[in-house]
């Protein structure tokens, strides 16, 4: 009641307001009409105008900076870049996380993919290649993706594999080649072992540790087939941390063969994507958290090395001097 007798009273008042109001005076009326311009007056000042040219600039860069990131794609490292330490973190996928818990001092901080630079040099990779050159000149895949195991001794030929142990061809490793791939392994996984926060001791090198050269020849048999999405825990069960050591470059050794992690989350629909340079190692915990994927090689021959570690003691292989001899 009160309320509504308040509302009456506020009306009454303004229709007084109203009446009390002075009719519009001639002088007003006859006051020169302003032209009323469609998109609002134009600025008076050049101050404005320059303002106003700066927002639309600002806003025309901010759409171009984060166009790419609304394509399909964003890239971790680009070949043409050095990184000392590049990298996200990403969330340890469940089962991932589960299964690693019951190995002390190997269970990652967070889970993620770095990328550095500088641990293996650019002459270190090249050794690295021209053993890999010397070993796969001895037999290749009839496709597209030849492997050579040193641990295990297997190398493509044709649709399958031969023991270049069994059949005497090691010659091709030099002691220096031994020495640089046991080096540079430990480097890898002391790397590893900081980033995750793991202890280093309780990380061992597994199987398939392997060299790879990827063409873009048709596939021959399935294991030509690199470039489909994988989770390297489902596709090799040892893996609890994968790394990878690129021998050449992209753009200038080969075209395509960009490496891919697939990102279709609901935080993020871009891949990331990282360019192969010589002596660049990437590495990645190994759970579905980093699906992944190699672009197919549209020319040239890409050269890598797949170095892989995990916690379980029993599926550790031995350094290549110790296995050799
Ligand atoms: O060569 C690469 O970049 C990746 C290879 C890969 O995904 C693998 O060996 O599991
Ligand atoms: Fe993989």
């Amino acid at each position: 009641m009160e309320s509504e007798l308040k509302l009456r009273k506020q009306s009454k008042s303004t229709k007084e307001i109203q009446k009390n109001e002075k009719p519009p005076t001639n002088q007003v009326n006859e006051q020169p009409k302003i032209p009323q311009l469609k998109y609002g007056p134009m600025p008076k000042f050049s101050g404005q105008r320059i303002f106003s040219r700066a927002v639309i600039i600002v806003a025309v860069l901010i759409y171009v900076w984060y166009y790419p990131k609304n394509g399909k794609e964003v890239i971790l490292a680009q070949s043409g870049d050095v990184y000392t330490n590049r990298g996200v973190n990403v969330n340890c996928d469940k089962a991932y996380l589960e299964e690693i818990k019951s190995y002390s001092g190997c269970v990652p901080k967070k889970c993620g993919r770095f990328v550095m630079d500088r641990l293996v040099t650019e002459y270190e990779a090249d050794i690295l290649l021209w053993l890999a050159k010397r070993g796969m000149s001895l037999a290749e895949s009839s496709g597209g993706a030849t492997i050579m195991d040193l641990h295990s001794g297997a190398l493509s030929y044709k649709t399958t594999f031969i023991n270049f142990y069994k059949s005497g061809k090691d010659n091709f490793i030099t002691p220096t080649d031994l020495l640089v791939y046991r080096t540079v392994r430990e480097r890898i996984q002391a790397a590893i072992a900081e980033t995750f926060g793991l202890d280093g001791t309780k990380l061992y090198l597994t199987y398939p540790t392997f060299f790879s050269k990827l063409t873009n020849k048709e596939p021959a048999h399935v294991h030509d087939e690199y470039w489909h999405v994988h989770v390297d825990k489902f596709t090799y069960e040892s893996f609890h941390y994968t790394s990878l050591v690129y021998l050449n470059n992209y753009r200038q050794d080969f075209q395509g063969g960009r490496f891919l992690y697939l990102e279709n989350t609901a935080k993020s629909k871009h891949n990331m994507t990282v360019e192969p340079r010589k002596g660049r190692v990437s590495f990645f915990t190994s759970g579905a958290e980093n699906p992944h994927f190699v672009e197919k090689v549209t020319e040239g021959e890409r050269f890598a090395i797949t170095i892989s570690f995990t916690c379980d003691e029993s599926k550790k292989i031995k350094d290549l001097e110790k296995s050799l001899k």
